[in-house]
């Protein structure tokens, strides 16, 4: 018998079609529960700035979307899939973790080529590191590379692959001005191709310049934040 909640989440919305949509949902780790009862929908399309004070649930919600981390409890549709189906989820939705992510043993360009292949995407991977001043990084490992030059890379791979919801963890961290502001371009330009955004972040004045809307976490409750410009 079909699912009422997932049917609900299936059904025609009078609006945008959303890329991500979550009925109730509780995430507990270990001990602590982290989400409460979470309902969210987001346009196809449209940014999303995460809001919240450290520890609040952000990487933890991030993760849920890319299902990387499983609801204890509700429901949830990424993409028109059931959120608990981890390989449609995951080819349609890229993360950029807090700490890069990066393969530390395979040099800059193998990273990049190495996650096209995962998509099965082609790409040009020296462009992209021309593109975020990398280009002497190209064939150096990235355990060499300092936490910048590491973010600047990440961020290379998230635009190359330019997956139709991209989740960025804090995307300013580590960077210098120039950095930042090349992170707001490459970022404008994947919102501007249609990219569904999700960054979570504590610069909303950056953040909200390429994912407008802001969302806050707060004692495991999401909730529409007016203040956070
Ligand atoms: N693997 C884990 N096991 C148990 N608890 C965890 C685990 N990962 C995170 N937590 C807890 O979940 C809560 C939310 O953590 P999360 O990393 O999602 O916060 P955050 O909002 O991203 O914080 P920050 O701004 O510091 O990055 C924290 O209290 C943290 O201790």
């Amino acid at each position: 018998m079909a699912d009422p909640v997932l049917s609900a989440l299936h059904a025609p919305q009078s609006g945008a079609p959303h890329a991500v949509q979550l009925r109730g949902v509780w995430l507990r780790l270990g001990r602590e529960v982290v989400l409460r009862g979470l309902d969210l929908d987001v346009p196809t399309g449209s940014g999303v700035t995460l809001l919240g004070e450290n520890g609040a649930g952000k990487t933890t919600l991030l993760r849920l979307i890319s299902s990387g981390l499983k609801p204890t409890r509700g429901e949830g549709r990424i993409l028109g899939f059931d959120l608990r189906d981890g390989r449609a989820v995951r080819d349609g939705v890229h993360l950029m973790p807090v700490d890069a992510g990066l393969y530390p043993d395979l040099t800059g360009e193998e990273n990049l080529n190495f996650a096209l292949q995962m998509h099965a995407l082609k790409g040009d991977a020296a462009a992209a590191l021309q593109r975020v001043g990398l280009e002497r990084a190209a064939a150096r490992r990235v355990r060499f590379l300092s936490a910048g030059m590491r973010k600047r890379l990440a961020l290379a791979r998230a635009h190359l692959l330019a997956r139709p919801i991209t989740l960025i963890d804090e995307p300013f961290a580590n960077l210098d001005e120039a950095g930042r502001q090349l992170t707001i371009d490459l970022l404008g330009d994947l919102a501007g191709r249609g990219v569904t955004l999700l960054i979570a972040a504590h610069e909303p004045h950056l953040a909200r310049q390429v994912a407008p809307r802001a969302l806050r976490l707060a004692a495991g409750i999401l909730s529409e934040d007016d203040h956070g410009a």
